[in-house]
């Protein structure tokens, strides 16, 4: 994704419902945004995928994430899908808002080896459930 992009929104709109408030990041599937959903007065992160990724990708990440909907989230440590949808030629997935990424804490610890009982955490959280 070119470096301008960063910073910018890939979208205007998303729906009468969401505001967009900022960048989060991009990742493989496309850039993520921090948003208020007005209805509720809950802030969100919209994914939205890129036109330019095969149908048939973002098909099987849309199915992926239904598939986990059905996971109780608080069992198996899988961040809430709240809803997917298409608007306007493009897919979005609206997720719960996580306030940090595994990066962004060995960021902030300059990347100094975690402790014992903080890598403890993490291996619980990223643990793959027995049945997906
Ligand atoms: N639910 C969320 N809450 C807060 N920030 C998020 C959320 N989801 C994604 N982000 C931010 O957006 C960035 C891009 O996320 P995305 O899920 O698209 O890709 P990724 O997981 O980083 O990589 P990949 O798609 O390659 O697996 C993340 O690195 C993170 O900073």
């Amino acid at each position: 994704m070119p470096s301008v992009l960063k910073s910018q929104p890939l979208v205007n709109t998303i729906s009468d419902n969401y505001k967009i408030l900022i960048v989060l990041g991009a990742g493989s599937f496309g850039q993520v945004l921090k948003c208020l959903k007005l209805d509720t007065a809950e802030t969100v992160a919209v994914k939205v995928l890129r036109n330019s990724n095969a149908d048939e990708l973002n098909m099987r990440e849309m199915r992926m994430l239904k598939k986990l909907r059905c996971m109780d989230s608080d069992k198996s440590n899988i961040v809430r899908c709240h809803e997917c949808f298409q608007r306007s030629d493009r897919t979005f997935m609206v997720f719960e808002m996580l306030d940090m990424s595994l990066h962004e804490y060995m960021d902030k610890r300059k990347w100094l080896p975690a402790p014992l009982n903080g890598i403890r955490t993490v291996i619980k959280d990223v643990r793959i459930p027995e049945r997906i």
